[in-house]
């Protein structure tokens, strides 16, 4: 199959003279569909359990139309240290130009440190559709109907 086009998304580091230390958000092998960011910090966060810290990231960016930006946890992070992301997946719309912030949440027992370059979540990039709502008083029967949440067994 053929690679798709790939869409360009324009970034700007907030603060060049501060954060031009760190990396902009990454691939760390070919064929990852996450780009890591990291933590702009300018000192360790310390996170109690079940803290949710906002972390900055020094990045605003321009998604083109009909694209969104997916945050997502990096699982490393997650399962072993229990540091998620309390809004997962994120989404970052095309039209946001303020800096992208990571919501993360600590779900361990124990204090979690976050430091400054800590690659702390994974930018996941999808295509949307403003869809067209059409009210309506009724709607096409199927198999399901109005089946859910288990109905097919667990
Ligand atoms: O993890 C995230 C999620 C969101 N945002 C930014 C970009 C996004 O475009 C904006 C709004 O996000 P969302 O629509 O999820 O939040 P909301 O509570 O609906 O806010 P708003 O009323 O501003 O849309 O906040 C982030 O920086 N990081
Ligand atoms: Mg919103």
């Amino acid at each position: 199959m053929q690679a798709q086009e790939q869409p360009e998304i324009r970034i700007k580091r907030l603060n060049p003279g501060k954060d031009g230390d760190l990396p902009l958000p990454r691939c760390m092998t070919p064929g990852s569909a996450g780009m890591d960011i990291c933590a702009a910090l300018d000192e360790d966060l310390a996170m109690a359990p079940g803290d949710i810290a906002l972390v900055p990231t020094g990045l605003a960016m321009a998604i083109p139309q009909g694209f969104e930006v997916q945050v997502r946890p990096r699982s490393g992070l997650a399962i072993k240290q229990g540091v998620s992301l309390v809004n997962t997946p994120g989404t970052i719309d095309s039209d946001y130009r303020g800096e992208v912030k990571i919501g993360l949440i600590n779900l361990s027992r124990e204090t979690r440190t976050i430091s400054r370059g800590d690659r702390i979540a994974q930018l996941i990039v999808g295509r949307v559709f403003q869809a067209r709502l059409t009210e309506t008083d009724s709607l096409d029967e199927t198999e399901r109907n109005g089946g859910g949440f288990g109905h097919t067994g667990v």
